[in-house]
């Protein structure tokens, strides 16, 4: 590591007053890759060849080759795009969700073509919205992207698909991302082998065990999965146990694949003064719980939690009315 030319510099790390550890690296052949991930533990695996097709994507090569198609770009006023779901948006909007629900759009969802995208990135100057462009790989690009994509080391992944008894592939998402952009702590219900290709991003993850230090949004919330927290300035007063919160970072750069395990939260920032960054991650469903076994698992704890959440908003309308509820049924009586 000495000999190598230092990629990054911590000063392109946003700070935060979090405690955390390194997240393992090995090299993608070696058992403990297998080992960790069986254990649904978070591991950074090198020199696999998953995106090797997509070295050279840089964004000469992919306003080449990117078609002409309109891409989905988010726009935001500061460096956090914090992800919403439209669908719940609307659900407060015709009042399904009780009136008194304050939600702000963080972010601008806009159309945008690949040129348009390259020339605000290459102009953007301080005071200008971030862009963050997010686009499932499907027909609409290139035929030499599709064939750069189908050149994906496929039986890497299908075999790590197979060994854990993955669901099937949903997504593969391109992310194009300029430096400094935050994508806030979150977590998927999908597995993730986050592939990154171009730049470097600094990824902060805590596993489902963590869910009282996180605070995520109610969910029938737009922001379900989210945290609550603004790690950039944290209401401890408000979340007093994400003192006790405790993480894993890791810095992934060019042909690193991380491996987001499902339920993990997980918060990721392109680096501070470090260009834009591309990344392809490879999104599967859960397996097929053949059979339920004892003691359960942290995630299949959060998955009852959600489902008590969602029948209690269904039967009760009002969400103002579950916490209270909760309280009621617990407090002072499971001690
Ligand atoms: C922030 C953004 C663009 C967004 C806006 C609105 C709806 C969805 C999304 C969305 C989904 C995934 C990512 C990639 C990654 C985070 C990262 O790499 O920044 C991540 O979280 C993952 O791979 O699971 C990023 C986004
Ligand atoms: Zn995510």
């Amino acid at each position: 590591m000495s000999n190598e030319k230092k990629q990054w510099d911590p000063s392109q790390l946003r700070k935060y007053d979090i405690n955390l550890e390194q997240i393992s690296r090995y090299d993608y052949n070696d058992p403990r890759v297998d080992e960790l991930m069986s254990q649904n533990k978070p591991v950074i695996i090198e020199n696999s060849s998953v995106v090797a097709s997509a070295k050279k994507w840089n964004l000469d090569y992919l306003e080449k080759y990117m078609g002409n198609g309109d891409y989905t770009v988010f726009l935001s006023r500061n460096h956090k795009f914090k992800y919403y779901d439209d669908k719940k948006v609307a659900k407060i909007n015709n009042g399904d969700v009780g009136k008194n629900i304050e939600f702000t759009q963080p972010t601008k969802k806009v159309d945008m073509k690949l040129p348009e995208f390259l020339k605000r990135l290459k102009e953007w100057k301080r005071g200008d919205d971030r862009l963050y462009l997010q686009q499932g790989l499907n027909n609409t690009v290139g035929s030499e992207i599709v064939r750069d994509f189908l050149n994906f080391d496929w039986n890497f992944c299908n075999s790590k698909q197979a060994k854990h008894n993955w669901g099937p592939l949903t997504y593969n998402l391109l992310l194009i991302a300029m430096e400094g952009n935050v994508t806030p702590c979150h977590y998927d219900e999908q597995q993730n082998l986050f592939a990154q290709i171009y730049g470097y991003k600094r990824c902060i993850l805590f596993p489902p065990s963590q869910f009282e230090c996180l605070y995520p949004y109610p969910v029938y919330h737009p922001h379900d999965r989210q945290s609550m927290v603004d790690f950039d300035r944290p209401e401890y007063s408000k979340f007093p146990k994400f003192k006790e919160a405790k993480g894993y970072e890791a810095v992934v750069g060019p042909g690193d694949v991380l491996y987001i395990p499902i339920y993990w939260w997980h918060h990721i920032e392109s680096l501070m003064r470090g260009g834009h960054t591309i990344t392809v991650n490879f999104w599967y469903k859960d397996g097929p719980s053949s059979s339920i076994s004892y003691p359960l698992r942290d995630y299949q704890k959060v998955a009852i939690m959600r489902n008590i959440e969602k029948m209690l908003q269904d039967v009760l309308k009002d969400p103002r009315e579950v916490g209270p509820l909760l309280r009621t049924m617990v407090l002072g009586r499971f001690t």
